[in-house]
């Protein structure tokens, strides 16, 4: 059997009305048109927050096998995604997407900055 089959994207690339939608189910997100990701920016209350948030981030892209684009600066972490498989933006973008804002709300909630805005 040929293993070519295994390679194939599990996913293909969303179109404008289908990644508008996957953006109303989500807040803070926006569609970076220009760059053809999805991308979000929090700010943490400290830098050692931040660190602690990338850290638990790895761990569920690891295990959606699913690797987002990291910014840190200080205590602003802008994360984003897009699908290099399928050159676009997939559900597996909104389902990281989906996961980061779960694990935001469960642990990192009260660490967020009052003093700034993404
Ligand atoms: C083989 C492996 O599953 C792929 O290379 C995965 C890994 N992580 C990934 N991450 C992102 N953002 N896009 C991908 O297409 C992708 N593909």
């Amino acid at each position: 059997m040929s293993t070519d089959s295994f390679r194939l994207p599990l996913c293909v690339p969303l179109n404008t009305q289908q990644t508008e939608d996957g953006l109303r189910q989500l807040q803070g997100w926006h569609w970076d048109r220009e760059h053809g990701s999805i991308a979000k920016t929090w700010v943490f209350d400290r830098f050692t927050t931040a660190a602690e948030f990338f850290a638990q981030l790895a761990v569920l892209a690891e295990q959606q096998d699913h690797h987002p684009e990291v910014t840190s600066a200080y205590t602003r972490m802008q994360v984003r995604l897009w699908t290099h498989d399928v050159q676009g933006i997939s559900s597996r973008d909104f389902a990281l997407a989906h996961a980061l804002d779960a694990l935001v709300a469960a642990v990192f909630s009260n660490r967020l900055s009052t003093q700034d805005t993404p």
